[in-house]
């Protein structure tokens, strides 16, 4: 049986701090893995990914690529959105896919853009909709709900309609929406895409704090710095793996080599 990541929220029957103070429960990496074995997607016959092999227990993992690399698709493969043309995906030791019952209780994901995300008007609806999906009764979901906006500060944020928000703000009613369900990974697909310097900041500092396992999938090198774990996607494959220190300079330089040799017209790759 897998071990389960226990966060500590402010307000439920697991008891309370608010993450400004605490640091939420560090998973047993150990035991938690995410293993990719010869992964393939194909759209219209098409490879988007080939042979893709990923093993990691780390506890920040993540993956950098240049625009049409593949990075959304495994995003959405891993969190069991999409289903694996060939090859095999387990994520602590379940498949995302077939399980939609296991899905809902380990991955959560975070899209780069909240519109693809939000469905419900308001804040607390958006919260409250996931824990029901993973069965909670309604006022179990109301006080999850309740002590998420409490942990981050922001139960004044309740009952506001979520068009009145900024786009910074609907990033932080999903992230609270998903770390509300308590995933034991967490998958960014470049959510800090199109925010200014101190939104994407803030929202870095609220996912430390929180210290859930993540998978960070990204182009931007200074996104991926803190990682423990990192691969490099290419063309739908795996080029590279290696600390951040090793690989990032390599993946920069050869970025700005194909920037300097590259016409725009062969971007998709
Ligand atoms: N449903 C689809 N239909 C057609 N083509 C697709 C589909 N999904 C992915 N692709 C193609 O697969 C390739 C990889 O797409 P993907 O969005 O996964 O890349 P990415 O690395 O996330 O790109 P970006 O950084 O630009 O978001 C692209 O060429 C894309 O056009």
């Amino acid at each position: 049986m897998q071990p389960t990541c226990v966060f500590h929220h402010p307000g439920d029957s697991h008891g309370t701090r608010p993450v400004t103070e605490a640091r939420l429960h560090r998973c047993d990496t150990a035991h938690f893995t995410i293993r990719v074995d010869d992964l393939g997607y194909k759209v219209a016959g098409r490879p988007v990914l080939s042979g893709v092999t990923l093993h990691s227990s780390a506890q920040r993992i993540g993956v950098v690529g240049r625009n049409g690399s593949g990075k959304s698709t495994l995003a959405r493969l891993l969190a069991g959105l999409l289903e694996p043309t060939s090859g095999q995906i387990r994520i602590g030791g379940h498949d995302i896919f077939s399980d939609r019952r296991a899905a809902l209780a380990t991955v959560g994901i975070l899209f780069q853009n909240p519109e693809h995300q939000i469905i419900f008007p308001s804040v607390a609806e958006e919260i409250t909709f996931g824990l029901r999906q993973q069965g909670m009764d309604k006022a179990q979901a109301a006080a999850r709900t309740d002590a998420v906006l409490r942990s981050f500060d922001k139960p004044h944020w309740k009952d506001a309609p979520i068009s009145a928000l900024s786009q910074g703000q609907k990033h932080l009613v999903c992230m609270m929406a998903v770390l509300a369900m308590r995933p034991q990974l967490l998958i960014l697909d470049e959510p800090y895409a199109g925010l200014d310097i101190p939104t994407r900041r803030q929202l870095a500092r609220y996912l430390h704090r929180v210290e859930t396992r993540l998978f960070h999938i990204s182009h931007e090198p200074s996104d991926l710095e803190g990682c423990d774990e990192l691969f490099w996607l290419d063309r739908g494959r795996i080029v590279a793996q290696g600390t951040p220190a090793a690989l990032l300079p390599d993946f920069t330089a050869e970025m700005i080599r194909q920037g300097d040799l590259d016409d725009i017209a062969d971007l998709a790759g």
